[in-house]
């Protein structure tokens, strides 16, 4: 395999795995070589090692798999003589918690502000409480807890806050992070045995933030862990703001003690678009967009169209946009409906026609000529396992449910079941071209 190869798989992983994991745990990776369908990689830990072959491994050799290459194994190496690339690497993401006073959480967006922030009714709540925050008077709040379903601007308001924070009081110590990074961060101390550390920085930050905090679910000692540093800044009055795709109560597998102490604060949720919201983001992206491609005319009626036809989520929404700018630019005509309707027939497709969770299980026992309660019910042979892991690959790529939600539909089962379906199914597609053509047929029909 080539280098430039794996430049193309890392860029399919990044999209996949979004750019948190992918900094933290697939940048440290170093292709080494690719022998007899397995592809070894020299990591700067084993530790990391063993994290990557679990949580990413499928991923992985799923991509390079896309990427023409034949691979049925990872292998984890750690270098005798650590090269200087892979060292720097467990420097800059090891070493920081025990370095000097400053503390590099995630980065910050520059474009995640207020100013950029677009208020309507779904989101006025939530926007005024981060306000607040941001104000960094006496704390009324703590924690301030925003939950939401993807892509509606949690990520965005907690950056705001943070500037906002920033720029009021340059002297501030406020720390955003993932709660992916929070794990990292800890298990690289327990590692390098420098707990004390850890905790002295942790506690030392004013403002903590913590994104997507549904991640530590089910991780014990992380949890453990987050539950004192979340006391000690109590204790000692610090803010905290805390983001999940639900509300506390809702987030499995997080400890009782958790979920209550997220709760003591204020819990704000952002709701789902509506018209208005919709169309003042894309009047803001548009003005944005001007500047960049000047003398691109857009026609009337466009922006109204995309708000009232696409409403998934704010990215799906800009990504829309993005892709038109960029393609009207690239053919030098107008941005007219037709031009509209022409480079986004697949997005306007999937979000046009609402597929429900029971129907795609309807259409795929039809398919396979099984029964509905075989497809939903325990039953674990073949024949039923296999139409079922469609129906979740199908229901996860055409509806806005989240993975939980799909598994509450197929018989209460797990989401990492639902995720393993949904992974097989992607793996299969790729080798079987049976699946991939009855997958074909199926999502065409689903969508008339
Ligand atoms: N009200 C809004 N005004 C302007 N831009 C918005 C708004 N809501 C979301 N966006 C934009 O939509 C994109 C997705 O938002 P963000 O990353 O904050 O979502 P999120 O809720 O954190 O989703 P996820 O759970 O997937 O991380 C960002 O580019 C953000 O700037």
């Amino acid at each position: 395999m080539t280098n430039d190869i794996w430049a193309k798989v890392l860029t399919a992983l990044k999209g996949a795995l979004g750019a948190n994991s992918f900094s933290s745990w697939i940048e440290p990776l170093e292709f080494s070589q690719l022998a007899g369908g397995v592809a070894t990689f020299h990591v700067p830990t084993n530790f990391i090692g063993n994290y990557v072959s679990q949580n990413f491994g499928d991923q992985i050799i799923y991509h390079l798999n896309q990427h023409g290459q034949n691979v049925q194994r990872l292998q984890f190496d750690v270098p005798k003589l650590t090269k200087p690339a892979a060292q720097k690497q467990t420097e800059r993401v090891a070493s920081k918690p025990s370095g000097d006073d400053e503390i590099a959480g995630s980065p910050l967006d520059a474009r995640f502000t207020f100013d950029t922030f677009i208020v309507g009714k779904p989101n006025e709540l939530a926007h005024a409480a981060a306000r607040r925050v941001a104000e960094g008077g006496p704390i009324t709040f703590n924690p301030l807890f925003l939950y939401g379903g993807v892509g509606l601007g949690k990520t965005h308001l907690m950056h705001a806050i943070a500037h906002e924070l920033k720029q009021r009081s340059p002297g501030l110590n406020v720390l955003y992070l993932s709660a992916e990074q929070f794990m990292y961060r800890f298990i690289t101390a327990l590692r390098e045995r420098k707990m004390m550390d850890f905790k002295q920085l942790f506690r030392s930050v004013d403002v903590l933030m913590v994104d997507d905090v549904q991640f530590i679910a089910g991780k014990d000692s992380t949890q453990e862990e987050f539950f004192h540093t979340f006391n000690a800044l109590v204790d000692g009055q610090k803010q905290i703001i805390i983001s999940a795709d639900r509300a506390p109560g809702e987030i499995k597998d997080l400890e009782e003690r958790i979920k209550s102490r997220l709760q003591c604060g204020l819990v704000v949720d952002l709701h789902p678009t509506d018209y208005e919201l919709r169309l003042s983001v894309l009047q803001s992206k548009v003005a944005y967009y001007a500047a960049q491609y000047p003398g691109l005319q857009i026609a009337d009626g466009v922006l109204e169209f995309l708000a009232h036809r696409i409403t998934t989520n704010v990215r799906v929404l800009e990504g829309a946009l993005t892709r038109l700018f960029a393609f009207a630019s690239l053919v030098g005509r107008e941005i007219t409906l037709e031009l509209t309707q022409d480079c986004l027939s697949d997005v306007l497709k999937a979000s046009d026609r609402k597929v429900t969770v029971e129907e795609i299980q309807r259409k795929v026992s039809e398919h396979y000529n099984i029964r509905l309660s075989d497809m939903i019910g325990p039953k674990r042979v073949r024949n039923y396992a296999r139409p079922r892991q469609m129906a979740m690959y199908l229901a996860k790529h055409m509806t806005s449910r989240s993975l939980p939600e799909i598994g509450r539909r197929f018989g209460g089962r797990d989401h990492t079941t639902v995720m393993h379906g949904v992974r097989k199914i992607e793996e299969l597609k790729a080798l079987d071209s049976q699946i991939a053509d009855d997958l074909e047929l199926l999502r065409r029909a689903l969508s008339e």
